[in-house]
C-alpha cells in the first residue's frame, strides 16, 4: 500500500466562504496555462478587477488567490462608491517559469478568450505580472478590458492614482494618530518599492518624511539611495521602530507573528489582502496599532480605471475622487472607534451598506 500526504482542500486554501457568482477555470488553448476568471459579484454592475500572472506552487493556489482577490474587489469597488462588481483573473505560472514575450502574448490571447466567454460579466485590467501593453493584447480577443496604453487609445496604467490614494490614506492615518496631517519629520517604513511603493516613497520623501525602505529586489536600492532613505532587509523591515508601516509588496504580509513584532502606531499600504488571517484585524487593534483597510487604501487605481475610461472624463474630477479616499479612511476610523469594532469591520459595513442598497 502506498501512503500519500493528504492534500489540503481548496476550502482550507481559500480561507473565506465561497460566495462567488461564477468561476471559470480553463487551460489556455495556446499557452497551456491554467487561467481562473472569478466573478464574485455583479450586484453593483460589471465585475472589474485586474489580471494577475504569477508563480504559484500549484494551480489550486492560483484558483484560491483568484477567489480571495475577487471577493476583495467586490468590497473595494463598493466602498469606493463605484457602480461595479468584483472579479479577478489569475494566470498560474508553475514555479520557475519565465515566459518569453511570445508565450506572454499567447497567455493574453487565452485570457481574452476566457473573459469573452463570460459575455461581459467581468472586465479585466493590469495587475501584478501584467501591464498596459499586455492588456492591448487581451483587447485582440475581447472588449472587456481597460487600462490600455495611451498609444492604443486607453487611459494607461493606474499606479499613479493608486499611489495618490495611498498618500491620502497615509495623511488621514497620521491625522487620526497625531491630530496633524503633517508628513514632514514622520518616520515611515515602506516594504516594496515597485510601481506603487516607488511612487509613494518619492512623494513622501518630497514632503519631508524620514523613510526606511525594503524590497526583495535589491535593484530597488538605487531608488532608496536617491531618496536618502535607509535600506533594511525584508526580514527586518517590520521590526523598525517608526510612526507607520506601509506594505506595498505582495499580500499576506500581516501574519500573527509580524503583527506581534510590529513597532509602529499605524499600518497603511497598497498591498492587497495584507491580513494573512481575518483575525489579524483584531490582533492589530489589541496591540493599539491603527490599520487602514487595504481595499479602501488601494482603491485609487480602480477608481481611475473606471472613471477615466468614461467618455468625456474630467481628470481633475477623477483626481478629486482618488483624493477623497483619505476622507473614507477617516470615516472608517471614526466608525470603528465609536462602535467599538475593528477598522476591517467598519470598512466591510461601509461596503455592505452599498451592496444591500443595490439588492433592494
Ligand atoms: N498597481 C496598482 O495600481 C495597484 C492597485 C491596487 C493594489 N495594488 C497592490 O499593491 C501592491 C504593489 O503593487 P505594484 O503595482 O507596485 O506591484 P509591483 O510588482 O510593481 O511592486 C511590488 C514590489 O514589491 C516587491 N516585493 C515582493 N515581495 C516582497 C516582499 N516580501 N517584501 C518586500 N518587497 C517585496 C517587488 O520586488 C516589487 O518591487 C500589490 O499587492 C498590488 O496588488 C496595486
Amino acid at each position: 500500500m502506498t501512503l500519500t500526504q493528504p492534500s489540503p482542500s481548496l476550502d482550507a486554501l481559500v480561507g473565506i466562504p465561497f460566495t462567488h457568482e461564477r468561476v471559470l477555470i480553463t487551460t489556455g488553448a495556446r499557452s497551456g496555462l491554467v487561467i481562473t476568471v472569478a466573478v464574485h459579484s455583479t450586484r453593483l454592475g460589471q465585475a472589474l478587477g485586474g489580471a494577475r500572472m504569477w508563480q504559484y506552487e500549484s494551480w489550486t493556489d492560483a484558483v484560491a488567490d483568484a477567489l480571495r482577490l475577487s471577493a476583495a474587489m467586490t468590497l473595494k469597488n463598493a466602498a469606493a462608491g463605484l457602480n461595479l462588481g468584483g472579479g479577478k483573473s489569475v494566470i498560474h505560472l508553475p514555479l520557475g517559469t519565465a515566459l518569453t514575450e511570445a508565450e506572454k502574448h499567447d497567455a493574453m490571447l487565452d485570457l481574452g478568450d476566457a473573459i469573452d466567454s463570460l459575455h461581459g460579466a467581468y472586465m479585466t485590467a493590469e495587475d501584478v505580472g501584467t501591464n498596459a501593453e499586455l492588456m492591448a493584447v487581451v483587447k485582440e480577443r475581447t472588449d472587456h478590458v481597460c487600462g490600455l496604453p495611451a498609444s492604443s487609445g486607453g487611459v494607461g496604467e493606474p499606479a499613479d492614482a493608486t499611489a495618490a490614494g495611498v498618500y491620502a490614506s497615509v495623511v488621514a492615518t497620521l491625522e487620526a494618530l497625531f491630530g496633524s496631517r503633517e508628513v514632514s519629520g514622520r518616520h515611515i517604513v515602506i516594504s516594496g518599492l515597485g510601481q506603487v511603493g516607488g511612487r509613494l516613497a518619492t512623494a513622501l520623501a518630497a514632503a519631508g518624511a524620514r523613510l526606511t525602505v525594503s524590497d526583495v529586489n535589491l535593484a530597488r536600492r538605487d531608488l532608496a539611495d536617491s531618496l536618502g532613505a535607509t535600506w533594511v532587509s525584508v526580514d527586518d523591515v517590520h521590526l523598525v521602530p517608526a510612526d507607520l508601516f506601509v506594505p506595498c509588496g505582495l499580500g499576506g504580509v500581516l501574519t500573527a507573528r509580524v503583527i506581534g513584532e510590529l513597532n509602529v502606531l499605524g499600518v497603511v499600504g497598497a498591498a492587497n489582502n495584507q491580513l494573512a488571517q481575518p483575525e489579524g484585524a483584531a490582533q492589530l487593534d489589541a496591540r493599539g496599532i491603527l490599520w487602514a483597510p487595504d481595499f479602501v487604501v488601494n482603491s485609487g487605481g480602480v477608481i481611475y480605471l473606471a472613471l477615466a475610461s468614461e467618455p468625456g472624463a474630467d481628470l481633475d474630477v477623477v483626481a478629486a475622487r482618488v483624493d477623497a479616499i483619505g476622507d473614507t479612511v477617516s470615516t472608517i476610523f471614526t466608525d470603528a472607534r465609536e462602535q467599538g469594532i475593528t477598522t476591517l469591520a467598519a470598512a466591510e459595513h461601509l461596503a455592505a451598506a452599498r451592496l444591500d442598497a443595490a439588492r433592494r
